[in-house]
């Protein structure tokens, strides 16, 4: 019988697993077979997202374990994100469905804004000008966000959320916020702990869900010689220390902070080990200096969008 994961309340009573199981480049062929076996050692938090492109996949391996009576629709906690191509009030709902309709669900748990930048409106994921930059689109998140709440209200998604927002966006999100959103999922790590923006949420009553939390060692534009978090050696040093692997102390770290983590692995093994984060504790000293490592080491920056008004990490305070 697989372990359990603890919850965390959401700001609506609602319970959401605190690790999860990352998405992001979870190859076809492979990742319905690792929704699968994350299911069966006990992951019950699944982290998706439409422009990932493996939803449908994703869904079959969900599907297969309901089928088979592993676990029933209920005990699953599922999030996706809604693109920066739907961000148009009107393309909301559609865009909800289609993921809905991917993933085989009648509903999903938790539904985010992706980025607050909205780009360009049409078939492509990343449009671009006739420059090659990304064609933008100037819909205010804001705008998206009260589009979210009719989907809470239509049945179609639990909560709502928001994703890479800086403290001013937060707070820009809440103010016209009649369903507050109750996580903001964001980079954190050793590199960028997020110091201030983890507080600034937590007291505004929203969870911080840790993306990239093993330093995302597979994000496309990573460079050889680029540093490997997990390679650290003070991060090999207190493995060593707990007889735990680099992924466990990483892992472990967020939750000790109270976030909700998501990492990825489509490796059996992996998916297990990275579950197995319930039987130790990290002392206070060594979160305190896990802390010390934050050096604002930006993994996922999105230049892509360089200049976009609401690029969240282009002027923010934090
Ligand atoms: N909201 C947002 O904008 C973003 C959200 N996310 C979400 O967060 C998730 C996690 O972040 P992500 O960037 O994928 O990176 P992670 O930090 O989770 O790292 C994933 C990588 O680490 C490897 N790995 C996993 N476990 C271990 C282990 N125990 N030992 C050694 N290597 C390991 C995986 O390899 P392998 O699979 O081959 O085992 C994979 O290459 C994403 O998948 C996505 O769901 C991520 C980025 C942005
Ligand atoms: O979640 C993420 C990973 O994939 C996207 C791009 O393909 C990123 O923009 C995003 O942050």
């Amino acid at each position: 019988m697989a372990s359990t994961v603890p919850f965390v309340t959401l700001n609506n009573g609602q319970k959401m697993p605190m690790l999860g199981l990352g998405t992001w480049g979870s190859p076809p062929g492979e990742v319905a077979q690792a929704v699968k076996d994350a299911i069966d050692i006990g992951y019950r938090h699944i982290d998706c997202a439409h422009v990932y492109q493996n939803e449908h996949e994703v869904g079959e391996g969900v599907k297969a374990k309901i089928d088979e009576g592993v676990v029933k629709r209920e005990d699953l906690f599922i999030t996706s994100k809604l693109w920066n191509t739907f961000h148009r009030p009107d393309l909301v709902e559609g865009a909800c469905r289609t993921t809905l309709k991917n993933l085989g669900l009648d509903y999903i748990d938790l539904y985010l804004i992706h980025w607050p930048m909205a780009y360009r409106e049409g078939p492509e994921l990343f449009p671009q000008d006739e420059n090659g930059k990304t064609a933008f689109s100037d819909v205010d998140y804001v705008d998206t966000y009260k589009a979210l709440e009719k989907l809470v209200e239509l049945g179609l998604t639990k909560s709502i959320g928001i994703s890479n927002c800086n403290s001013k966006q937060v707070e820009r999100v809440l103010a016209a916020a009649t369903i507050k959103p109750v996580t903001n999922q964001i980079e954190c790590h050793p590199y960028l702990t997020q110091s201030k923006l983890s507080p600034f949420c937590t007291e505004r009553g929203m969870i911080v869900t840790a993306y990239s939390p093993l330093g995302s060692p597979n994000r496309p534009w990573a460079k050889p010689g680029d540093a490997q978090l997990m390679e650290d050696p003070k991060i090999v040093a207190l493995a060593e220390k707990y007889n735990k692997t680099p992924a466990q102390i990483l892992i472990r770290y967020q939750i000790q902070r109270g976030h909700v983590v998501i990492p990825k692995s489509v490796t059996k093994s992996r998916i297990a080990s990275n579950f197995e984060v319930f039987d130790f504790e990290l002392t206070k000293d060594d979160v305190a200096q896990i802390d010390t490592f934050d050096c604002n080491g930006r993994l996922v920056p999105i230049t892509s969008a360089a200049g976009h008004p609401y690029h969240p990490f282009e002027n923010e305070e934090f």
